[in-house]
C-alpha cells in the first residue's frame, strides 16, 4: 500500500507481509489524504456495499472503475450490515447529537460510519483491516466530512481510545466479551454504547438473576453498567449472511460503581460460576478448588486464623508435608463452608443470587483472609473475560 498526502498528517507505524498480523497505525483527516492500492488506483470496490444512493457521483464512478473485490474474512467477523433502515435506526436510537464524538469499532467499508458522520461532531473509527481502512477512506473522501473522521488502523482490543461521548458500532462478534469488558471496566467515561451483537450474547448480557441465561458475563457487566435491549436484527440484513441473528443493545455506565476490588470480584465470580448450576456448597467443597484457594490465601492474604490451620497429629508429632497439606485442605474447606453457612448461601446457586448477595459473600471471605486473586499480579481484563 502506498499513501500520498498533500498536507496534514499520516502516521504509518509498522507493516508486515501477512496482512492479518499487520499492525499499521493510520491516522488522518479525510480532507488531506488519498490512499492508493498497489496498482496506483484507489483501492477496492466492495460488491457488498449497501448504499450507492448515499455515495455521491464522483465517488461512485471511481468505485465502479475498480476491478478489485474485497474478500471478506470470517475470522475478522466481516459481515457487513446492508439494510439502510436498520442502519438509520441504530444511529437514531443511539441518541448521537451534533456535539458528540463517536467511537466506532470495526467500521468496515463505512455503512454505519457515513451515517454517523452526517449527525455527529466527530467520528473515531478503529479498524484492524487496512484494506477496510482504504475502502472507507475512498468512500468518504470528497463528501464534505473534512476533519470529522479519524481512522485508526489497529486492533481495538489493543488501542487506547481517546475521549469520546458515545460508542456506536456493529462489532466483530468474536471480540464481544473482551471489548464490552474493555469499555465498561477500562476507565472510560461515556454516555452510552449502542452495540450490534450476536443475539445469544445480547441475551446473556440482558439476563437477570434466575434467568437461564444469567452467567458470569452478566454478573460482571451489571456490577458497573445497565444494559437495555434496543432491537433485533435479522441475519438477512447482513452480507454475507451469518449463521446467527443479532440484537442491538445500549450499555450505560452506572454513575456510582460499588466499592469492590475488581480483580477479586472477577476471580470470585469465576469460581462461583465455574459450574453455575452447582450450589455454592458443592463448588466450595471441591478438593481441587479448596487446595487452590488455600495456596492463594497463603501467598496473598494469609491472616492468623488461617495460619493456625497447620496441624500436628494427635501424639503431637509433626506430620509429613503431604499429610499436613491434606489436613490443611480439610480444615480450610470447613472454613469456606462455614462462611457460606453464616451467609445462608450454602444451598444457593450463584445464578439465582443478586450482585449485592455475591458482594456480601466476597466481603465475608476476604475478611476471613480468603482471597480469589493473587493481589501481587496485575489486573488483566482480557484474561478475566476470556471464554465468556
Ligand atoms: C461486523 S463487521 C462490521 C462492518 C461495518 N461496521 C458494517 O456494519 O457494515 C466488523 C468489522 O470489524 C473489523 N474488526 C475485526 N476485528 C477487529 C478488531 N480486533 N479491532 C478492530 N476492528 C476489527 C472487521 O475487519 C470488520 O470490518
Amino acid at each position: 500500500m502506498t499513501a500520498s498526502s498533500h498536507t496534514g498528517m499520516l502516521q504509518c507505524a509498522k507493516s508486515s507481509i501477512n496482512h492479518r498480523s499487520r499492525y499499521i497505525l493510520l491516522q488522518f483527516s479525510v480532507q488531506f489524504h488519498q490512499i492508493r492500492g498497489k496498482s496506483g488506483r484507489p483501492p477496492f470496490k466492495n460488491r457488498y456495499d449497501d448504499d450507492d444512493d448515499n455515495v455521491d457521483g464522483h465517488v461512485r464512478r471511481r468505485m465502479e472503475n475498480q476491478e478489485d473485490r474485497l474478500q471478506l474474512y470470517k475470522s475478522w467477523g466481516q459481515h457487513l450490515l446492508t439494510n439502510s433502515k436498520v442502519l438509520d435506526s441504530i444511529v437514531s436510537k443511539s441518541g448521537v447529537g451534533p456535539s458528540d464524538t463517536v467511537l466506532e469499532i470495526g467500521p468496515g467499508t463505512g455503512n454505519l460510519t457515513v451515517r454517523l458522520l452526517e449527525v455527529a461532531n466527530k467520528v473515531v473509527a478503529v479498524e484492524v483491516d487496512s484494506r477496510m481502512v482504504e475502502s472507507l477512506h475512498t468512500r468518504v473522501s470528497g463528501r464534505g466530512f473534512d476533519e470529522k473522521l479519524t481512522i485508526i488502523c489497529q486492533d481495538a482490543l489493543k488501542a487506547d481510545f481517546q475521549d469520546f461521548d458515545l460508542v456506536v458500532a456493529n462489532i466483530p462478534y468474536g471480540i464481544s466479551s473482551p471489548l464490552v469488558a474493555k469499555l465498561v471496566f477500562g476507565g472510560y467515561r461515556f454516555r452510552s454504547a449502542t452495540l450490534l451483537l450476536q443475539k445469544e450474547f445480547a441475551t446473556r448480557l440482558l439476563a437477570n438473576p434466575g434467568d437461564s441465561d444469567y452467567n458470569r458475563l452478566a454478573v460482571n457487566v451489571k456490577l458497573v453498567a445497565e444494559v437495555e435491549h434496543v432491537m433485533n436484527v435479522s441475519k438477512k440484513d447482513f452480507v454475507p449472511i451469518p449463521k446467527v441473528d443479532s440484537s442491538v443493545v445500549k450499555i450505560r455506565l452506572k454513575p456510582k460503581i460499588p466499592d469492590v476490588n475488581l480483580t477479586e470480584w472477577w476471580a470470585f465470580t469465576k469460581t462461583c460460576f465455574g459450574k453455575k448450576n452447582k450450589t455454592l456448597g458443592a463448588t466450595f467443597r471441591q478438593k481441587k478448588k479448596v487446595a487452590e484457594l488455600l495456596n492463594l490465601s497463603k501467598v496473598t492474604g494469609y491472616n492468623e486464623d488461617v495460619v493456625q490451620l497447620k496441624s500436628c497429629d494427635e501424639s503431637g508429632d509433626e506430620e509429613d508435608e503431604s499429610d499436613i497439606f491434606e489436613t490443611d485442605v480439610k480444615l480450610f474447606k470447613e472454613k469456606l463452608v462455614g462462611i457460606l453457612v453464616t451467609a445462608g448461601l450454602e444451598d444457593k446457586r450463584p445464578s439465582k443470587l443478586s450482585n449485592e448477595e455475591l458482594m456480601n459473600l466476597l466481603s465475608l471471605f476476604n475478611k476471613a483472609g480468603i482471597w480469589f486473586h493473587d493481589q501481587e499480579k496485575p489486573r488483566d481484563i482480557n484474561a478475566s473475560f476470556a471464554g465468556l
